[in-house]
């Protein structure tokens, strides 16, 4: 049989804060997983006041709490979401599998807040990707070399979804957002905004708008992978950035 190819697709928490709203989100994983093996990775589900949401866990924790405890504490935004979400593709039939936060193979510095990558190992996800059609993995988390979880800075999960592309050695990262594409002006504040088909790494960088991480975008120039970010409630090619 012919090895399936490889996609990493990112889902964010405005994609993921409710169960009908993810399922637009898994039509689109089941339309990759006709001819790829997915890495689904995902951030906490919703925004603040929603349960389980990044603001929801920090406003929850004591500000005596260390910072390696607050990063603890909302790691578990993105461990439950792998979880929920990997339960909800297997009741739809597809073979899906949370990967441990501490298997996901980005290992990083002690700055628990805004960690430092310092080396990247494909060989738990590969192993979980040949056992199974998607693997969802919790964007925003990285481990230190004693074991502690780190974090990647808020908004963290686009940066994590390049980290898994070119630790797969893929060229190319889907990234979907509750709107479809990058704009001159955000939609949500502009019904006149208009979408960019494509846009290079500088021109992103010089947006300064928060649709994509800075640091997953610097890190995909360096890197020479293609974003496409796309709209998880629509169909189309979204913008590429490349
Ligand atoms: N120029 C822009 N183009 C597109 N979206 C923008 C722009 N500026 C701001 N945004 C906002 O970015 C939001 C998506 O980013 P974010 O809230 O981080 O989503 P996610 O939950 O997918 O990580 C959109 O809802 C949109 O309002
Ligand atoms: N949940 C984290 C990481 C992240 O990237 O989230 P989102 O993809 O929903 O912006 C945060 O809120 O910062």
């Amino acid at each position: 049989m012919a090895k399936l190819d490889r996609k990493v697709m990112k889902f964010g928490g405005t994609s993921l804060s409710d169960e009908k709203v993810r399922r637009s989100a898994y039509r689109h994983i089941l339309e990759e997983v006709k001819h790829a093996k997915v890495l689904v990775v995902v951030s906490a589900m919703g925004r603040y006041p929603d349960p389980y949401a990044t603001d929801t866990l920090l406003s929850m924790g004591s500000p005596l709490l260390t910072k390696e405890e607050k990063a603890r504490l909302v790691s578990m935004g993105e461990q439950l979401s792998a979880l929920i979400v990997a339960s909800e593709l297997l009741d739809i039939g597809i073979s899906a599998y949370a990967l441990p936060f501490h298997k996901n193979g980005i290992l990083s510095d002690h700055q628990y807040e805004y960690a430092n990558v310092l080396a990247l190992s494909a060989r738990c996800v590969q192993q979980a990707l040949s056992q199974h059609q998607v693997v969802v993995a919790s964007g925003f988390i990285a481990q230190a070399p004693c074991g502690d979880v780190t974090t990647l800075g808020r908004g963290g999960s686009d940066f994590s979804a390049v980290l898994f592309a070119h630790m797969l050695g893929l060229d190319e990262v889907d990234i979907y957002t509750d709107v479809d594409g990058v704009y001159d002006i955000d939609p949500k504040v502009s019904s006149f905004a208009i979408r960019y088909e494509r846009l290079s790494y500088d021109e992103m960088l010089n947006m300064k708008v928060r649709v994509l991480h800075e640091r997953c975008v610097q890190y995909a120039k360096e890197k020479k992978i293609r974003i496409r970010l796309r709209g998880t409630f629509s169909q189309g090619e979204g913008t590429l950035i490349a």
